[in-house]
C-alpha cells in the first residue's frame, strides 16, 4: 500500500466556530493505482492533498505514505517525504522562474538524489519540451508550463503523485492530450496517482473514483 488514511479528521477555527472539513476519512491506494478525488468546491479535496503531502497536519487519525507515518513526522521528516516519496503537480505549476526548462525539469530529481539524464531526455522528448529547454518559464505558454511541471515531477520518480486539477488551466483538447500523456508516463514509472478534479470525464479515466461530500467519502 502506498497510501493509507485511517479515521482522518481535520478542523479549522473560523469566526463562526470550528469548521469540520474532513470527517473520519479512510482511504487506501495501492502501488501503481490511480484514484480520482471529486467533490464540490469547498468539500475538502485540497485539504486532503495537503494532509497527504505533509503540507498540513490532521487533527485526528493516521496517514501513512510509502511506509512513513506522515501524521507523526516533524517538519524535517515531512520535507523529506516531499523530496523522496511524494511528487506534487499543482494547477499553478510552481516552476522556478530563475531556472530554464532543462534545470526546472531536473530540479526535484537532483534534490532527491535521483538525477537520470537519459530519463530526463526521454521525458522532454515525449512531453515535446526538447526545443524549449533553454527557455525560462515566463517565455512558455500555459500548456508548455504544465508539461514542464509534469516532467519535473516524473523525473524524480516519486512512488506517489498528487495532482490538483493538473489540466485545469488548459482547454479541453489540450487538457485531454496532456492528461493522456501524463497517465501513460505515470503508468510506466509504476507510481500511484491521487488526482483532484472537477471533471467526471477526466475522473473516469482513472482506476477508481471517490467523491467527497461534506467532509466524508462517498464512492
Ligand atoms: N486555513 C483555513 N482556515 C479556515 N478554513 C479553511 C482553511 N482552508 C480551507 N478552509 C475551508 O475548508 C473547506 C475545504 O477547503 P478545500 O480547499 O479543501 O476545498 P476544495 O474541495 O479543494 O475546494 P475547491 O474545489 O474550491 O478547490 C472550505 O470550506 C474552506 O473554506
Amino acid at each position: 500500500m502506498v497510501l493509507s488514511l485511517r479515521s482522518v479528521s481535520k478542523y479549522y477555527e473560523t469566526a463562526e466556530g470550528p469548521l469540520t472539513v474532513l470527517r473520519n476519512i479512510d482511504l487506501d491506494l495501492g502501488t501503481g493505482e490511480s484514484l480520482a478525488l471529486t467533490g464540490e468546491s469547498g468539500s475538502g479535496k485540497s485539504t486532503l492533498l495537503h494532509l497527504v503531502s505533509g503540507l498540513d497536519r490532521p487533527d485526528e487519525g493516521r496517514i501513512e505514505v510509502g511506509g512513513r507515518v506522515v501524521s507523526e513526522l516533524d517538519d524535517r521528516g515531512r520535507a523529506a517525504l516531499r523530496r523522496d516519496v511524494v511528487g506534487i503537480v499543482f494547477q499553478q505549476f510552481n516552476l522556478i522562474p530563475s531556472l530554464n526548462v532543462a534545470s526546472n525539469l531536473g530540479f526535484h530529481a537532483a534534490l532527491a538524489g535521483r538525477s537520470n539524464p537519459a530519463w530526463e531526455k526521454q521525458l522532454s522528448e515525449r512531453l515535446g519540451l526538447t526545443p524549449l529547454l533553454d527557455r525560462y518559464p515566463e517565455q512558455l505558454s500555459v500548456g508548455q508550463q504544465q508539461r514542464v511541471a509534469i516532467g519535473r515531477t516524473l523525473a524524480a520518480r516519486p512512488s506517489l503523485i498528487l495532482a490538483d486539477e493538473p489540466t485545469g488551466n488548459l482547454d479541453e483538447t489540450n487538457g485531454d492530450a496532456v492528461m493522456a500523456l501524463m497517465l501513460e508516463l505515470i503508468a510506466e514509472t509504476g507510481a500511484a496517482l491521487l488526482m483532484v478534479t472537477h471533471s467526471t470525464r477526466l475522473a473516469a479515466r482513472l482506476d477508481r473514483q471517490v467523491k467527497l461530500t461534506a467532509g466524508r467519502i462517498v464512492t
